[in-house]
C-alpha cells in the first residue's frame, strides 16, 4: 500500500532539521504576534475607557477606513495579500468595538 505521508523515520535527517529550524522561527513569530496583540489591546482598552468617560461612540468608522487603507498599502509593499490584511484588521477591530461597548455599558450603569 502506498501513502502520501512519509513517516518521519523515512525522511532525510537534513530535511527534518530544516523543518525544525523553520518551525522554531514560526513559533517565535507567533509569540511576537501574541505579545504585540496584547499590547494593542492594552491601548485599545484605555481608549475604550476614555471614550466611555467622555460619552464618545465605541466605533469610529472614519478612523477605521484610514487604518484599512494604510494597512492595505503596507501589505502590498510587504508582498502580503492586502485582502487578508484587511480581513485580519477588521476582525481585531470588531473585537475592540465589542470591548468598548461593554466598557460603555459598565460606565453608564455606574453613572448617577
Ligand atoms: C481604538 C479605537 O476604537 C475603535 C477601534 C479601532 C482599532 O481597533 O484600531 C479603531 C477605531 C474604532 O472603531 C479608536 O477609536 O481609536
Amino acid at each position: 500500500m502506498t501513502t502520501s505521508n512519509a513517516a518521519a523515520s523515512d525522511t532525510d535527517p537534513a530535511v527534518l532539521g530544516e523543518l525544525t529550524r523553520l518551525r522554531d522561527s514560526i513559533d517565535n513569530i507567533d509569540a511576537a504576534v501574541v505579545h504585540m496583540l496584547a499590547e494593542r489591546f492594552k491601548c485599545t482598552q484605555q481608549v475604550g475607557r476614555l471614550k466611555a468617560e467622555h460619552r464618545l461612540p465605541p466605533a469610529d468608522p472614519g478612523r477605521e477606513a484610514r487604518q484599512i487603507a494604510r494597512l492595505r498599502a503596507l501589505a502590498e509593499d510587504a508582498k502580503l495579500d492586502p485582502a487578508f490584511a484587511e480581513k485580519f484588521l477588521t476582525f481585531i477591530i470588531a473585537e475592540v468595538i465589542r470591548h468598548h461597548e461593554s466598557i460603555a455599558d459598565d460606565t453608564a450603569g455606574g453613572r448617577s
